[in-house]
């Protein structure tokens, strides 16, 4: 499976234009400041925004070009955003049933999947919670297990653990990274926070107004930022990383 994105979509004042591959098996990020196009570039590789010129291709078969757009629920693809969007009225296990269903799954082998999702990710005692009764964590959880259980070629993570506090935020990235490993998926995640790009990413893609301006290893880019924006975004990592243990009773 490779991901190679080729694209252009006008946006207002420029346009969002990137050339880019993701390998089988690696983890890129795209980091840039507020308004420079991420979101768009996810956006196009789900489906739920038109390209004008380009093609995005996922293991040899066009999900999009200038004239052919597939629809979303046929590109194998998932998505993780800030907002975990379950549905209300399903619980847990429903919810992540759902995901292994679309994934082409029969309904009992979905059910039977969704429990191992459960079980891995130690939710047992809410799998019969509808998303209202769930904290922000479980739901971030839930969508994950979800999105995955789809067996998608390729995960698109957009700021998933913006709205989570700091401890919250860990484990998810570690969770994620896990998963990512476990399933083989590649991923794209989209991040303001230099954690989550080390924590997560192999490879890194600088945006500014819609261009790609800088690419590399997570390492080669954080040692040689190329702009401004770089050198803040890595200036927020500690200088000497402490390791957070569990405290001992
Ligand atoms: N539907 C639209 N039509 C035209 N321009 C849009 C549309 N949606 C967003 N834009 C503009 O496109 C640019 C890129 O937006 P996008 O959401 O992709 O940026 P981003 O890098 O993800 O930003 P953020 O980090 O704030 O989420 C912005 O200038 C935005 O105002």
């Amino acid at each position: 499976m490779t991901l190679k994105v080729q694209l252009r979509v006008p946006r207002t004042g420029f346009d969002v234009d990137v050339k880019f591959e993701v390998p089988a098996g690696r983890t890129l990020a795209i980091i840039g400041p507020s308004g420079s196009g991420k979101s768009t570039i996810v956006h196009a590789i789900a489906g739920i925004q038109e390209i004008t010129a380009g093609r995005i291709e996922l293991s040899g078969n066009v999900l999009a070009d200038a004239v052919a757009h597939r629809p979303p629920h046929l590109r194998e693809v998932g998505l993780l955003g800030q907002d975990p969007h379950l549905f209300p009225h399903l619980d847990a296990l429903k919810n992540i049933a759902f995901g292994a269903r679309a994934g082409g799954m029969d309904k009992s082998v979905a059910k039977v999947a969704a429990s191992e999702w459960i079980e891995r990710l130690g939710l047992q005692e809410i799998a019969t919670h509808r998303p209202e009764a769930l904290s922000g964590g479980q739901r971030q959880r839930i969508a994950l297990a979800r999105a995955l259980a789809a067996r998608p070629k390729i995960l698109l993570i957009d700021e998933p653990f913006a709205s989570l506090d700091v401890e919250a935020a860990m484990d998810m990235r570690s969770l994620v990274r896990e998963e990512l490993a476990r399933t083989a998926t590649s991923a794209i995640v989209v991040s303001h926070s230099a954690a989550d790009t080390l924590a997560l990413a192999d490879d890194l893609l600088v945006l500014e107004r819609g261009k790609i301006i800088q690419r590399g290893t997570v390492a080669e880019v954080f040692a040689d930022p190329a702009n401004r924006f770089v050198r803040a975004v890595v200036a927020t990592l500690p200088a000497h990383p402490i390791s957070i243990q569990e405290e001992q009773p």
